[in-house]
């Protein structure tokens, strides 16, 4: 009898959860402290999954005084970055002040960054570039709308937007970089790709990467799935070979069912 999961998970399976534009800092920090005690209580081992938030820019500081001061093991970024060091760019944040603040993460190109700020593919490359340089982990997002899906060039279409992403990284970066697919019908919406989709994309998306990096290189990029995740579908979805994680938005605003997915091995039936 051995626990079923997606295939032993060769890599360190990622939950994180994304506030979006909730939580201001008082709140950011109860929620956080909320978060370690289910966690602790429950005694999840963050040695088998990675447990990381990514708050407004204006609750880092009190997230990093909380993570350093209790000691917790949860990791936390920036939900975008600037693609510039420093300079006349009034409302972006620099990589290297995420850095300083003890990011390990940063969110690039999620959709709501793609449609509401118009980010290009250019941008997003330089962004995932930014990252890097200033040592904080990219988490690229890409997935297609609705009427990509239902045309059926859903795969095409979020492969084009990897490739832009990824163009000029190293195998090195590439191995490291994080990926999100996140279908933007799922968002928010109720509307949870199966997981077969999941593992549709995730399987291609790892494909292509081996196209670009090499096999060796794509085996250990962590693929996440985002997109209307509960507690009660995160373990089906997490069993596919191919899925690594998930981005979780509402839900993770919920201490008790982010926890509850982020302890999604507990749901896997054994066989
Ligand atoms: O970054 C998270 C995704 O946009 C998913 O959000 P959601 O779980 O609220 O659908």
């Amino acid at each position: 009898m051995t626990t079923s999961t997606n295939g032993a998970f060769d890599r360190k399976p990622f939950i994180a959860g994304n506030w979006k534009m909730n939580m201001d800092h008082v709140q950011g920090i109860t929620l956080l402290q909320k978060l370690a005690w289910t966690l602790s209580d429950a005694k999840h081992d963050y040695s088998r999954v990675e447990v990381a938030v990514f708050p407004p820019f204006t609750d880092l500081r009190g997230v990093q005084t909380l993570v350093q001061g209790d000691d917790l093991d949860i990791a936390y970024g920036g939900q975008d970055l600037s693609q510039f060091d420093s300079g006349a760019y009034t409302g972006d944040i620099s990589g290297q002040f995420l850095n300083k603040l003890g990011c390990k993460y940063v969110l690039v190109g999620h959709s709501e960054r793609r449609t509401i700020h118009n980010e290009s593919d250019d941008v997003l490359n330089a962004k995932v570039k930014a990252a890097f340089k200033h040592g904080v982990t990219p988490v690229l997002c890409v997935g297609e709308g609705l009427e990509i899906r239902q045309a059926g060039t859903h795969v095409n279409h979020t492969l084009e937007q990897l490739r832009a992403g990824v163009a000029g990284l190293t195998a090195d970066q590439a191995a490291e970089l994080v990926v999100a697919y996140e279908p933007v019908w799922a968002i928010g919406t109720g509307e949870v790709a199966g997981p077969e989709d999941a593992q549709e994309m995730c399987a291609a998306i790892r494909a292509e990467l081996g196209q670009l990096f090499g096999a060796e290189t794509a085996a250990k990029t962590r693929l996440l799935y985002g997109g209307s995740v509960k507690a009660n579908n995160a373990a089906a979805i997490l069993r596919e070979r191919d899925v690594d994680g998930l981005l979780v938005g509402g839900a993770s605003l919920d201490p008790a069912e982010f926890a509850s997915i982020v302890r999604f091995e507990s749901q896997l039936v054994t066989d």
